[in-house]
């Protein structure tokens, strides 16, 4: 229904209603947690740290609160250890997609690290099948509930394992079955993208597109490396790209004087998409707070911005709350909102014609409804 009375007051249950985007969300960080309570009793994983539903969601968030990334990885020992049995995973992949889609999610690429999931026997494409189905599941639950979506699977390689080159086969393998991409995830000091250059060859070799996670808990070099020794198609966070931008005072919101360094202007000119994700990012140490988060000083020089959840159960957060979160903080409007939306359906690794089709016959016509 069009307003004719002008913009709908932006507050949590108008941010639900705007069809949002999401290129970073793990798997493993976005379960809910009675299902991590109910995988735990069903395949008898015994170590988790609560016995209730409220106790475990505070007991991932406040963990994860640690301002340090690999405190904050240690969290997801407990998640990680329900999902080894083909069942858990497809039952945690349906919910994902029923959950993105309820809060207005009409396009997810979820993420995660298939070499993580083996503990109990299950081969690398027995872990794909699952989650593949899992999510086509939880699709087809969201258009039945009237809220579709279309959900996409990022395959993740472990930076501080050995395994990069085969998930990278493993990518490619499954890309018509619903695989769009590929990752590298985990401690990022001491554990640079160039360790893994084979597994970004092959992707390159194959015409396949990949992200990395960079410039997080390390700095510059990190992006640097992402971008010019592995040619990654986005950033994940890569926040730490401020550190190559001189001339603006931190808080300060007179962007007039930015001078950005080659790698920050290589960044903007190429379009390389930055999924932010800024409640993580304070979680972990990567920024000092929201206010401080160098979200808006990107999206003023016209970086080409995306806002993302990271993990929905350690930030105890969703895409609408990461929205009003910066709506609060930054006083942005919905055509802020939808332009960050545009930049992150340009940036998916769906082809070119879904991507133009979602833009035009979901994200405008619904963000049209809402800025009046
Ligand atoms: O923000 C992150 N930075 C680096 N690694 C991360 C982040 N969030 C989750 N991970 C890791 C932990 C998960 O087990 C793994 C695969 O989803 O990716
Ligand atoms: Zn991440």
């Amino acid at each position: 229904m069009a307003n004719p009375v002008g913009p709908t007051p932006i507050d949590l249950a108008s941010l639900k209603r705007a069809p949002k985007v999401l290129l970073h969300d793990h798997l493993d960080g976005g379960l809910r947690p009675a299902t991590v309570l109910e995988l735990a009793a069903e395949t008898g994983y015994a170590n988790l740290p609560a016995t209730t539903e409220p106790e475990l969601a505070a007991w991932f968030r406040d963990a994860a609160d640690s301002g340090s990334l690999v405190k904050y990885l240690e969290t997801f020992e407990h998640t990680v250890g329900v999902m080894q049995t083909p069942e858990a995973l497809a039952r945690v992949a349906r919910e994902c997609a029923e959950d993105l889609a309820a809060d207005g999610v009409v396009y997810a690429e979820v993420r995660f690290a298939p070499e993580q999931h083996l503990q109990r026997g299950l081969s690398l494409d027995e872990v794909m099948e699952a989650v593949l189905a899992g999510f086509a599941s939880g699709e087809s639950a969201a258009r039945t509930a009237g809220r579709p979506i279309v959900v996409r699977c990022l395959v993740t390689a472990m930076r501080h394992a050995a395994r990069s080159r085969e998930i990278a086969e493993l990518t490619v393998r499954w890309r018509d079955r619903g695989a769009v991409g590929f990752d590298i995830a985990g401690a990022e000091a001491g554990f640079p993208p160039s360790r893994h250059l084979d597994a970004f060859e092959y992707m390159r070799d194959h015409s396949a597109p990949f992200t990395i996670h960079a410039g997080e808990a390390f700095g510059l070099p990190s992006i640097h490396e992402a971008l010019a020794f592995c040619g990654c198609d986005r950033l994940g966070h890569g926040v730490r790209i401020v550190d190559d931008i001189d001339g603006v005072e931190p808080g300060s919101a007179d962007f007039a004087g930015a001078r950005l360094g080659r790698v920050a202007a290589r960044v903007r000119d190429a379009r390389i998409p930055l999924e932010m994700c800024p409640s993580s990012n304070v979680q972990t140490g990567a920024v000092a707070s929201l206010e401080e988060h160098p979200f808006n000083l990107l999206a003023q020089l016209r970086f080409r911005v995306t806002v993302n959840t990271d993990n929905r159960l350690m930030s105890d957060t969703t895409m609408s709350k990461e929205m009003l979160k910066l709506v609060e903080t930054f006083g942005y409007g919905w055509t802020d909102l939808q332009r960050f939306t545009i930049n992150a359906m340009k940036s998916a690794f769906l082809p070119f014609d879904e991507r133009l089709a979602i833009i035009d016959e979901t994200i405008k016509p619904g963000f049209a409804v809402l800025i009046g």
